[in-house]
């Protein structure tokens, strides 16, 4: 699904934000990406979401070199790909419903198709009964919670998270990453960048450990 070839990444020409990357992600994989703030996690995903393009290597989707895209395609690569953050920027004027209904929206579904997606993807996460509430209604872990059925609700084949429980108390985090277990059950391919190695240990899942830019382990689930 994923499959990073010798990348390098620099800042303005100069500052080495990852370097001489290689792994493979399979499809239906759950992984975690770990290593120290500033290791390189962020970048890492931005590639794979083609928000930076490598220095160096091949970032390879779904077989695809996607460097090579043509900019017209890369909204619609990226409307494959489910993000969830760790500040889940909803928009705080919208409802729940429509936070969650925001990217079938843009995609054109048809309002009554759009409406079954949005119920069943807030329904996933044990939201269904706040649809009508605003995001500042809600609590963090609840917040999160949307943001996760958001980033769904489409489908995707991929699902990447970036810190998604960086702010969360230990039982709401460990709910969360339940959540991305749930979705990669049904075959979605997660990678989850986050440094809470404790809760990563208790997941058994497989971790990619960045120090400084370099890939320094890749352990299979125990
Ligand atoms: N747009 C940018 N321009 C210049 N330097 C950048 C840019 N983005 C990231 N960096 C630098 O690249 C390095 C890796 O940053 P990155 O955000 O990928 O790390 P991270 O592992 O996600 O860290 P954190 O856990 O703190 O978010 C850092 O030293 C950072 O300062």
């Amino acid at each position: 699904m994923i499959a990073f070839e010798h990348v390098g990444k620099r800042y303005g020409g100069r500052f080495e934000a990852l370097a001489n990357i290689d792994f493979r992600v399979r499809r239906g994989e759950m992984v975690f990406l770990t290593g120290h703030s500033g290791a390189g996690k962020s970048s890492l995903l931005r590639l794979v979401m083609r928000l930076e393009r490598p220095s160096r290597g091949r970032v390879m989707v779904a077989g695809h070199d996607i460097d090579r895209l043509h900019h017209s395609q890369v909204p619609f690569y990226r409307r494959q790909i489910g993000v969830v953050f760790q500040d889940h920027q909803l928009l705080f004027d919208r409802s729940i419903y429509h936070n969650v209904a925001l990217p079938l929206e843009i995609q054109g579904i048809e309002p009554r198709e759009a409406a079954r997606r949005v119920r069943a993807s807030l329904d996933k996460v044990g939201l269904l009964h706040r649809e009508k509430a605003l995001p500042i209604e809600l609590s963090s872990g609840e917040q999160q919670r949307v943001g996760i059925a958001r980033a769904v609700v489409s489908t995707p084949a991929l699902l990447l998270a970036d810190e998604p429980t960086g702010n969360l108390d230990p039982q709401l985090s460990a709910d969360i990453m339940a959540l991305f277990e749930d979705f990669n059950r049904i075959g979605t391919t997660v990678m989850v960048a986050s440094h809470d190695l404790a809760l990563i240990a208790r997941l058994r899942h497989r971790v990619l450990r960045l120090s400084d830019g370099r890939l320094v382990a890749d352990e299979e689930a125990a």
